[in-house]
């Protein structure tokens, strides 16, 4: 059976926004760039840019923010307003299939209005073209009509300020990136800074908690504060339920326990795939199909659900020849790695030896 029966974009520890989120997210946004925990650099240049726009009177560069999801883009567009004293509007790339769309959106927005463009690599590309013009000159041509007798009418727009937001800045085609005035490269959170939205959340939530308790949940959550908070919840759950309530490290860690999300916030996919690489192919090098054959997973759940983290934790590498496991992974799953051949105490090798799979790259 597979190991994770459910939809992949259901886990626990996805950064994508579910239901659930989304409804209590309005919540725990934090509304000034003096609330916002962490990302010190993109604070700082952004909270220059913003002064200098303050100071001059007028709207602000237009800012790009890009980085994984769930690290505080759709946040920081909203405290850029805020900041501006400026009424925001929200949408999104996907949401804005024809150039009609996006004019529609463009000719109605007032003097120093805030337009947030989340997934703005997933714009079709006559709404980017368009979009170019209203950037650079504020100004968009309507085209009336169709074929030959088609005309442009110039439409004048109010100067505006455009946040877009993208998780795979590579994407944008370079004339849409030189557009931004100011770019925002969004990190992973360290531990410590996670451990601040944790805490500043329960308080948001009326949730007693303890610092250590804190960081149990913080340490568990991959680095983004959407996740973080979603386990905050939860272990919330938990402590209601179970006991009277107030989160300590012990009772952090039962509950994520019965979450299955561990104290490195591998879930169930995850170690599932390690589990395979280490104990059924001694480590590696193995072939992505083989792989996910292993785990009763498609190669591509296995690639683009499980594999990003486990990479960027260094417990996992992809290499010509297959994916390869990390010493860091045997130590995190408890695990004697094999002694290589030709080296003594080659006992447990050649035993894990005969278990090793293809060495093809996929
Ligand atoms: N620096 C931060 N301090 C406190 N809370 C944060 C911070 N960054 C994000 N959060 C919280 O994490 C949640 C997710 O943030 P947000 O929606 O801004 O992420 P995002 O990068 O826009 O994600 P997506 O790309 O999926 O839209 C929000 O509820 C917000 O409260």
């Amino acid at each position: 059976m597979s190991p994770y029966e459910s939809d992949p974009a259901d886990r626990i520890v996805t950064a994508a926004a579910d239901g659930e989120d989304q409804a209590v997210e309005a919540a725990l946004r934090p509304k000034l760039l003096d609330e916002f925990i962490g990302q010190e650099r993109v604070r700082e240049q952004l909270s220059l840019v913003l002064q200098a726009a303050r100071k001059r009177g007028t709207a602000p560069d237009h800012v790009l923010l890009s980085g994984p999801p769930g690290l505080g883009k759709t946040t920081l567009s909203m405290i850029i307003a805020a900041e501006l004293n400026a009424p925001i509007r929200i949408t999104s790339g996907p949401a804005i299939q024809h150039a009609g769309d996006l004019a529609a959106i463009l000719s109605s927005l007032t003097e120093g209005e805030v337009l947030f463009l989340d997934e703005i690599h997933r714009m079709s590309r006559p709404a980017e073209e368009m979009l170019y013009m209203a950037m650079e000159d504020f100004r968009v041509d309507v085209i009336v009509g169709k074929g030959p007798g088609a005309t442009a009418i110039p439409l004048e727009l109010p100067p505006f300020t455009l946040v877009g937001a993208t998780t795979r800045a590579g994407l944008l085609p370079p004339p849409l990136r030189d557009r931004f005035g100011f770019t925002g490269h969004m990190e992973f959170y360290a531990p410590a800074e996670l451990q601040r939205v944790v805490h500043r959340s329960a308080d948001l939530l009326d949730v007693e908690i303890d610092p250590a308790g804190a960081a149990e949940i913080a340490g568990r959550s991959r680095g983004t504060p959407r996740i973080a908070n979603r386990l905050l919840r939860r272990v919330r759950d938990y402590a209601q339920v179970k006991h009277d309530g107030v989160v300590t490290p012990e009772i952090a860690a039962q509950a994520l326990d019965v979450y299955e999300v561990d104290a490195r916030g591998l879930d169930r996919l995850d170690r599932a795939v390690l589990e395979a690489l280490l104990k059924l192919f001694g480590g590696g090098p193995v072939g992505l199909s083989t792989l996910a054959v292993a785990v009763g997973e498609e190669s591509e759940t296995v690639e683009e659900v499980a594999e990003p983290f486990l990479v960027r934790e260094g417990l996992l590498a992809r290499t010509p020849r297959g994916r390869i496991a990390t010493a860091a992974a045997w130590h995190h799953l408890g695990l004697t790695p094999p002694v290589p051949s030709g080296q003594p105490g080659r006992g447990t090798a050649s035993a894990q030896g005969e278990l090793w799979g293809p060495t093809g790259g996929r």
